[in-house]
C-alpha cells in the first residue's frame, strides 16, 4: 500500500506543530521519520494512523483519500513505545485479541492457528500461556509486533517501539524488525530520535526540524551529502571547527588542509572522527593529543589545535599514541557550510 502526504499543515490551538509536509512512502518501503524532541514525528504518525486530523493537506492510502476511510478500515497495525499490552491476558490472549474483534469473522481454530504462526514469526513459540509480567521488555514488544500483524495490516505504523529498552536488545530488535519487514513486505513507518536505529533499519530516512522535513534519502545519501548543519550535527559525532574557505581550499588554523569548492570566506566545518588521521609528521594541521580512550573496534584520540575545542579521530588499534605528543591531524573529507549568522 503506497502513503502519499501532500502539504499536510497541523496546529495545535495556536502552534504549528507539521508545517506542510509532502512525502511518498512507496509501497513496500521501511521509512523512517528522525528528528529531535518536538519536530512532529509522532503527530505525522498518528495523521497517518487517523488519531489525528491534518488542518489542511492529503493523505492518501493508494490512490484513495485516507480522511474518508475510518481507522478501523485503514488497515494500519501500531506498535507504540509504551502501547501496553492487556496485563491480565496471556501473550497469545493478547494477539488474539485483535482479530476477535475484527470486523472479519473467523473461527477459534482459525485465530488459535493464526496465533501460532504469529508466535513462530516473532520467535516466541512456547511462551503463549504466559502473561505479559512474566517476559522480558523485548520479549513484549515482539508480542505487541505479533499482535499488530495479527489482523494483516496493509501498513505499520511503529512509535519508539524499542525505546525504552537496553542499547544491546534494541540492536538485535531492530535488526528482527528488518527481517520480519523483508519478509512480509508491509509498508512501514518508523518514528525515532535514535539516528543509528533510523540509519541501521531504514530503506529511507527523512529527517525533521521544527514540523519540516529538511532532508530525505538512502541512509549512505543523508551520512555522505547532508545539505545543512543541522542535519550534519543531528546525525551526530561530528567534530565542529571554524575555517575559512580561501582560493578553492579550506585553511583550518590557518593551515590549508583540503581543497574546497565553496566561495572564499568564513565558514563551518563539520568532520566525523572517522575522516581524519593521525600522523607524527606531513600534511594538515598541528595538534597535541590531551586523552587516548580506547575501544574495542579501535583507539578515540582526543586532541586540541591551538586554542581550539578538543577534537575527537578515530585511529586503527595498532595506532602508537599518547597524551602530551604533537602530531599532524589530516583531514580526509569534510562537510563545509558558509559560517552561520
Ligand atoms: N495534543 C497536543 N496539543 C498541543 N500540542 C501538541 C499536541 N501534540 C503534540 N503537540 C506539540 O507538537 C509538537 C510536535 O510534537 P510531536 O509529538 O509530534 O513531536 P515528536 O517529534 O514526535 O517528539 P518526541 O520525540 O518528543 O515524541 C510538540 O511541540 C508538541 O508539544
Amino acid at each position: 500500500m503506497k502513503i502519499v502526504l501532500d502539504t499536510v499543515v497541523k496546529t495545535f490551538h495556536t502552534f504549528r506543530a507539521v508545517h506542510g509536509v509532502s512525502l511518498d512512502i512507496n509501497s513496500g518501503e521501511l521509512v523512517a521519520l528522525l528528528g529531535p524532541s518536538g519536530s512532529g514525528k509522532t503527530t505525522i504518525l498518528r495523521m497517518v494512523a487517523g488519531l489525528e486530523y491534518a488542518d489542511s493537506g492529503r493523505i492518501l492510502f493508494g490512490s484513495e483519500d485516507a480522511t474518508n476511510i475510518p481507522v478501523r478500515d485503514r488497515g494500519v497495525g501500531f506498535v507504540f513505545q509504551h502501547y501496553a499490552l492487556f496485563p491480565h491476558m496471556t501473550v497469545a490472549e493478547n494477539i488474539a485479541f485483535g482479530m476477535k474483534v475484527s470486523k472479519v469473522k473467523r473461527s477459534k481454530a482459525d485465530i488459535a492457528a493464526r496465533v501460532q504462526e504469529l508466535l513462530q514469526l516473532v520467535k516466541l513459540g512456547g511462551l503463549g500461556d504466559r502473561f505479559p509480567s512474566q517476559i522480558s521488555g523485548g520479549q513484549r514488544q515482539r508480542v505487541a509486533l505479533a499482535r499488530a500483524l495479527a489482523v494483516d495490516p496493509k501498513v505499520l505504523l511503529l512509535d519508539e517501539p524499542f525505546g525504552a529498552l537496553d542499547a544491546n536488545v534494541r540492536r538485535d530488535l531492530r535488526r528482527w524488525l528488518r527481517e520480519i519487514h523483508d519478509e512480509l513486505g508491509i509498508t512501514t513507518l518508523f518514528v525515532t530520535h535514535d539516528q543509528e536505529e533510523a540509519l541501521d533499519l531504514a530503506d529511507r530516512v527523512v529527517i525533521l526540524n521544527e514540523g519540516r522535513i529538511v532532508q530525505q534519502g538512502t541512509p549512505r545519501e543523508v551520512c555522505r551529502t547532508p545539505n545543512s548543519a543541522f542535519v550534519t550535527r543531528f546525525l551526530g559525532d561530528a567534530n565542529h571547527l571554524s575555517g575559512e574557505v580561501r582560493d578553492g581550499r579550506l585553511l583550518l588554523n590557518g593551515e590549508a588542509v583540503a581543497p574546497a569548492t565553496q566561495p572564499d570566506g568564513a565558514v563551518d566545518v563539520y568532520v566525523r572522527p572517522n575522516d581524519l588521521a593521525w600522523a607524527p609528521a606531513g600534511a594538515g594541521f598541528a595538534a597535541t593529543i590531551q586523552r587516548v580512550i580506547d575501544h574495542p573496534a579501535g583507539r578515540r584520540l582526543v586532541v586540541r589545535a591551538g586554542d581550539s575545542q578538543p577534537i575527537e579521530l578515530e585511529v586503527p588499534a595498532s595506532t602508537e599514541a599518547e597524551a602530551g605528543q604533537t602530531g599532524r591531524v589530516i583531514v580526509l573529507r569534510a562537510d563545509i557550510f558558509p559560517k552561520a549568522a
